[in-house]
């Protein structure tokens, strides 16, 4: 049975709704981001570019570093992002647009994203780079999909326990990233670690500003938590959705996180700017290994 105009949504040209690409302009390898600015700042490496496109929050670049094929893509911010961004990636990959059906042999996507982080441990201080070997997700997204046989109920169970976690907020939600992608990935210039994902910048990463949140401590919960050697070690807005999404549809992915913020000690980087070049020249040369 295909795939109706409702749900598989192509646009005129044959691309994905959202991300307006057609199936030949993905690479294998996938590199996502934030902010659309640093799809540039990542593809002014590349010897070649093959295709630009920009749709909403999505500006996407296919080109090669050092012969290695790779799609640049911003997601803009958010797991709902994420939910959009991962899911027409697959699409691309994996379904044919002609007979909208899967298709037969599914392929397998490297998903990396560069993003930016607040570590919460003093221990890994502003400008470090950091490989989530881990998320815990407190945005709900993997609870909309039948994901239960990827997720570590353990953690997350122990997680609430400790952190008195209100039910108000959706059941927090445990994912590895891809085990073979993390080795490629860090270094000794890396710190490993647990990334929490959260909805939100302020409120759900216990910023006040002008508006009270119910929990003032709750970042201190987060940092207390510990559980068979797990402690959180930073909060950012997408990793946990990556996870889920890439272990469900059969993707490899690793989340890359420059340290922008140390929530602790009340830092931030005095040169964000090159914190993130120095993090994607270390991405890019890991991954063309
Ligand atoms: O720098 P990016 O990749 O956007 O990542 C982090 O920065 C944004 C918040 O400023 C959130 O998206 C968060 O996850
Ligand atoms: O503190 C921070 C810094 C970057 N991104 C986040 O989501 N939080």
């Amino acid at each position: 049975m295909s795939l109706k105009a409702s749900e598989l949504i192509l646009n005129k040209d044959g691309s994905i709704y959202h991300l307006n690409l057609l199936p030949e302009e993905l690479a294998d390898t996938v590199i996502t981001v934030g902010d659309q600015d640093r799809v540039s700042l990542i593809t002014d490496h590349f010897d070649t570019i093959e295709v630009k496109k920009k749709k909403r929050e999505f500006c996407i670049h296919t080109g090669t570093y050092k012969s290695k094929r790779i799609t640049v893509m911003s997601t803009g911010m958010g797991t709902d992002n994420i939910d959009i961004a991962l899911t027409e990636l697959d699409a691309l990959a994996n379904i044919d647009f002609e007979k909208k059906q899967p298709k037969e042999h599914i392929k397998s996507l490297d998903i990396i994203r560069i993003g930016t982080t607040g570590s919460i441990r003093e221990e890994i201080p502003v400008d470090a780079l950091l490989v989530s070997e881990k998320a815990i997700g407190f945005d709900g997204l993997m609870h909309f999909y039948k994901s239960a046989d990827i997720l570590d109920k353990e953690i997350a169970a122990e997680f609430v326990k400790q952190t008195n976690w209100s039910a108000d907020k959706a059941t927090p939600y445990v994912i590895n990233g891809d085990e073979s992608l993390i080795k490629q990935m860090s270094s000794e210039s890396t710190y490993p670690g647990f990334t929490a994902t959260n909805i939100g910048f302020y409120g759900p990463q216990g910023r006040v500003l002008r508006l009270d949140i119910p929990d003032a401590e709750m970042n201190d919960k987060i940092n207390n938590f510990g559980y068979k050697g797990n402690h959180i070690t930073n909060l950012e807005m997408e990793t946990s959705g990556i996870y889920g999404l890439s272990r469900l549809l059969g993707h490899r992915a690793v989340s890359m996180n420059a340290v922008l913020a140390n929530r602790m000690t009340g830092e931030f980087s005095k040169d964000p700017v090159k914190l993130v070049e120095n993090l994607i020249t270390y991405c890019l040369e890991k991954i063309a290994e």
